[in-house]
């Protein structure tokens, strides 16, 4: 049965991850008998140039009547960019908002794993790196200061700003839910990661893990605050199998994590609801500094796919096809610019996407 993926490209790097991964995809169809058909959407500031807005209701609808959408990234330079000088509703960044909210993707997994041959990009030392460095963490995406009440006012003339930051008991039931069966299939255990000491919202989070801990027996649970978390990430990384985290914690949490994996461009996500449709995409932004280049990596854009066949298309070969190709093109010496270590062959975007393919 054809299957239906939606592909954003976005801005910066965002075209040339997601040519190479769409190329991933392309081939794995060819090799194992599928038949995928690709449509492509505009979101962020590409849309803006072209409809005002980051990501239209056409647009969406698009997304919304998928079997699995593919994100490379969306964004530009704040400093420069016009898109910037737009209402913050009209930015790039509220497309991905409006898409991760409007398809209910409040499950976003953020594997981070460092291959051995890529021990020498990562800038700890390699006693820290002694019982390896395999998490995933389970990030709340839907909810928190994302998606509370925000404004700007002047209160008695001083001008003041104000997010919200809310989570009712059924958001962290179901984050609860989705982490402690991802700790069931890894080696079950499960930090959750809050700011209890201090936040009304960690302190039910911490009760509400707590609850649904009672029905996953084999995992053990345990809570870190978070800024201890971000010390441990890079103390004693090795420590750590799945973590729960709210949204703002999640996503910087996840950056931290990826340079323990030698670079921000290794690591992939895969954002979920209830259903088989998901969105896929690198942690990473869309990277303007190297855009058009050739010099991006695009292998967490390329591991996302593989999480695309894993989760919304059931492909276990086929994800692990992938997987073990990447492993092979790190193993064989071949790095783009942000991996590269003396001794390394140096290859650019185009190069790092073929020698993967090759290997499938
Ligand atoms: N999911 C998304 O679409 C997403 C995620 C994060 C940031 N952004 C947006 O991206 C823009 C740039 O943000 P930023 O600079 O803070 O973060 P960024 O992740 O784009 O870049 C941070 C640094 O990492 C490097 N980098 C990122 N991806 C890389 C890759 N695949 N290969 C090699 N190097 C890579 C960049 O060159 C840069 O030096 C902003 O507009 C931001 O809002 C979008
Ligand atoms: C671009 C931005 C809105 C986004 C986020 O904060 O979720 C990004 O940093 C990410 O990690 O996917
Ligand atoms: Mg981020």
């Amino acid at each position: 049965m054809e299957k239906k993926i939606v592909l954003i490209p976005g801005d910066g790097i965002g075209p040339e991850i997601v040519r190479e991964a769409k190329a991933v995809l392309a081939h794995v169809a060819e090799k194992f008998g599928h038949t995928f058909s690709f449509t492509e959407i505009d979101m962020g500031g590409c849309s803006i140039d072209r409809y005002g807005e980051p990501l239209t209701d056409e647009n969406l609808q698009k997304a919304k009547e998928s079997d699995a959408v593919l994100l490379g990234a969306v964004g530009g330079n704040a400093e420069t960019s016009p898109w910037y000088k737009l209402a913050p509703s009209l930015r790039p960044e509220a497309g991905l908002l409006k898409i991760r909210k409007e398809l209910g993707l409040f499950a976003n997994l953020r594997p981070a794993f460092l291959y051995p041959e890529l021990a020498a990009a990562c800038p700890l030392k390699p006693e820290q790196l002694a019982n390896g460095f395999d998490l995933v963490i389970v990030r709340e995406l839907t909810g928190g200061l994302y998606f509370g009440e925000r404004h700007t006012e002047k209160v008695n003339s001083v001008e003041t700003a104000v997010d919200t930051l809310v989570y009712t008991e059924p958001e962290i039931r179901r984050i609860a839910i989705k982490a402690f069966e991802a700790a069931t299939k890894r080696r079950k255990s499960l930090i959750s990661v809050d700011k209890a000491n201090v936040l009304d919202t960690s302190r039910l989070w911490r009760r509400v893990m707590e609850e649904v801990g009672k029905d996953y027996p084999d995992v053990k649970l345990s809570h870190m605050l978070v800024d201890n978390a971000a010390m441990q990430l890079v103390y004693n990384p090795g420590q750590f199998d799945v973590i729960v985290t709210e949204n703002t914690f999640g996503d910087i949490l996840s950056d931290e994590a990826s340079m323990v994996t030698g670079s921000i461009g290794m690591l992939p996500s895969a954002s979920l609801n209830e259903t088989k449709l998901g969105l896929y995409e690198p942690s990473h932004g869309s990277a303007p500094d190297i855009a058009g280049q050739d010099k991006a990596n695009p292998l967490a854009t390329i591991l996302s796919a593989a999480m695309l066949l894993r989760y919304s298309f059931d492909m276990e070969t086929e994800a692990r096809a992938v997987e073990s190709a990447v492993a092979a093109v790190l193993r064989d010496g071949y790095r783009t610019p942000d991996i590269y270590t003396e001794g390394t062959k140096k290859v650019g975007t185009r190069e790092m996407g073929a020698l993967v393919r090759e290997r499938i």
